[in-house]
């Protein structure tokens, strides 16, 4: 079976400080899989590591079955556009372009325009008609779905969500997990969602919990 994202005994540290080491990890087509651990633990690390963004001190990574090392920084570039989806915390979304036009962006990059699948993603993400907003006229639960709208646009293999409920109420936070987890499965995408949230995790097919021994399936509470 394909596997989207695949890392094999990734070790990571700063100067005399090991971050993890040991971590291996498979993703597979439709996972949405939650990524615990205490604050500071390495998840941000983890995930600039698997998007080839940070060099892990050794082990591997393979994206879609194209493998990391050894690929030069342009290659990654052009790796991480094609196959890569990106949610952050804090949203970035690009002020100063329109709603569409920032839903717009992978494709353009890609030289792949395509303003059906453009208005698809607004309609999917429930903002079809604010297409010409700009990201200032809409509140914070809008601009995360408009930022979901933007990595799920260019159908990649693979989303890498860094907190994406972080800054939402309970309500708009259920809610943007709900889309995902739509997308994901409707795409067929692989997604590994950094959480603080038991609830939000608890919505994963599967938990993983990082420190410094790596990575560990880890047991949800019943809630
Ligand atoms: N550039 C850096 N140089 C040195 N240490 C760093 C650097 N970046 C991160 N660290 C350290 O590595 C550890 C892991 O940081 P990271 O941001 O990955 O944790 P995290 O699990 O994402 O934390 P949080 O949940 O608070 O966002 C922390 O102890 C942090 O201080």
């Amino acid at each position: 079976m394909t596997v989207l994202l695949r890392a094999r005994d990734l070790s990571k540290a700063y100067g005399e400080t090991p971050v993890f080491q040991g971590v291996d990890l498979e993703l597979r087509p439709g996972e949405l899989v939650a990524l615990l651990g205490e604050s500071g633990s390495g998840k941000s690390t983890l995930l600039n590591c698997l998007a080839g963004l940070d060099e892990a001190d050794s082990g591997t990574v393979e994206i879609a079955g194209q493998a990391l090392r050894g690929l030069p920084e342009a290659g990654r570039a052009r790796l991480r556009r094609a196959k890569l989806g990106f949610v952050f915390q804090a949203f970035h979304v690009l002020p100063h372009l329109s709603v569409a036009q920032n839903v717009a962006l992978p494709l353009l990059l890609l030289q792949r325009p395509d303003p059906a699948r453009v208005q698809a993603m607004l309609d999917a993400v429930g903002l079809g008609s604010l297409g010409e907003r700009m990201p200032r006229q809409l509140s914070g639960g809008q601009l995360q779905r408009v930022a979901i709208a933007r990595a799920l646009v260019h159908r990649p293999a693979l989303i890498l969500a860094d907190e994406p409920t972080g800054n939402l109420d309970a309500r708009h936070a259920r809610e943007v997990l709900d889309l995902l987890l739509a997308q994901v499965r409707a795409e067929g995408t692989a997604c590994l969602l950094v959480t603080h949230s038991e609830l939000a995790a608890a919505r994963a097919d599967r938990a993983l919990r990082l420190d410094e021994q790596g990575l560990r399936p880890w047991q949800l509470h019943a809630h």
